[in-house]
């Protein structure tokens, strides 16, 4: 079976890469990507100066075995060293490179596109309109009327084809709102869905206390428990940007979620919270769960069952 996809223009071996902000801090962490069985990698979001983040705990996997909890807020190695990252990545390997970009304020997202537009490199810039971990600053991809004034500004900077990471939505109005706003704009040519669902709380019973230190223990949640909300998310945005398409992300344990990620409309299926507690022997993993999932089912390729969810 072929597990081949196209994403931007790409072309990625496998569907399968990390979501952003796991496994892709440093460049030790983005070798072990390139080292994988990933079909592609995404550097973890930058901001314009180097980050430490938020004091720890800050992630955790959940002791019910559905999922994680993290608010890391932001922490990363400042944009230049992502820029130097991508100057020096080899693009003649099969897996394209993809750069987060996630400013906190559009002056800095723009001196960030300016750099790596006058780079001129062949990686694939995403903004991430969803980090729900920085305190005072509210999600850009909450506030409509904010998400459109930054894509006026950064669509025509960016000039190519580029894609925006998006928080979960949960009501039709703001599916149908938002891919308004996305199809105004020719060069976004992918939404990557799901973010983590912002500010979930974990309680631990014993202790009686939150499991994380930062924001009084509320963090974004990921894994097995945000499913359904990824792949509605990934269903109503495949549904509403023709010619668009869509990267899915959350809740992929194995093979199984993201034949159901394809289903619902992925082009490209990233893994988190499962690519963090068992590390990058993953993508071999699920590669091959999947591959067996559609010999049993008697599909080829991705294109035979991307979309091609069913209804009732
Ligand atoms: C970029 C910051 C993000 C973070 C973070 O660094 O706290 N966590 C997430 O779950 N999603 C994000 O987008």
């Amino acid at each position: 079976v072929d597990l081949s996809t196209k994403v931007a223009g790409l072309s990625l071996p496998n569907l399968l890469f990390n979501a952003s902000g796991v496994c892709c801090q440093t460049e030790a962490d983005l070798k072990l990507m390139i080292e994988s069985e990933s079909g592609s990698l995404i550097t973890k979001s930058a901001t314009y100066e180097y980050r430490e983040g938020n004091p720890s705990p800050r992630y955790l996997p959940l002791p019910s075995g559905l999922g994680s909890i993290n608010s890391m807020g932001l922490p990363n190695e400042g944009y230049e060293y992502y820029l130097n990252f991508a100057k020096n990545y080899d693009y003649s390997s099969k897996k394209p490179l993809f750069i987060s970009l996630s400013g906190l304020s559009l002056a800095d997202n723009v001196k960030m596109c300016e750099a790596f537009v006058a780079a001129d490199l062949p990686c694939v810039l995403e903004v991430n309109f969803s980090c729900p971990n920085v305190p005072g600053k509210p999600q850009l991809g909450y506030d409509m009327e904010a998400m459109e004034n930054a894509l006026n500004v950064l669509a025509p900077l960016i000039k190519k084809p580029f894609g925006v990471k998006l928080p979960p939505y949960f009501d039709i109005a703001h599916f149908d709102t938002a891919a308004a706003i996305f199809n105004k704009f020719d060069n976004l040519v992918y939404v990557t869905c799901i973010n983590s669902v912002g500010n979930g709380l974990a309680i631990d019973f014993e202790t009686e206390s939150a499991l994380i230190k930062p924001k009084d223990g509320f963090g974004g949640l990921g894994g097995l428990m945000v499913l359904n909300t990824a792949l509605a998310n990934v269903n109503a945005f495949y549904r509403r940007l023709p010619g668009k398409q869509v990267i899915g992300v959350g809740g992929v344990t194995s093979g199984k979620e993201v034949f159901l990620h394809v289903l619902a409309g992925a082009s490209a299926v990233q893994i988190g919270t499962t690519l963090k507690e068992e590390g990058p022997t993953v993508f071999a993993r699920i590669n091959k769960e999947l591959t067996d999932i559609m010999i049993a089912k008697g599909y080829k390729s991705l294109d035979e069952f991307r979309g091609k969810v069913k209804t009732l």
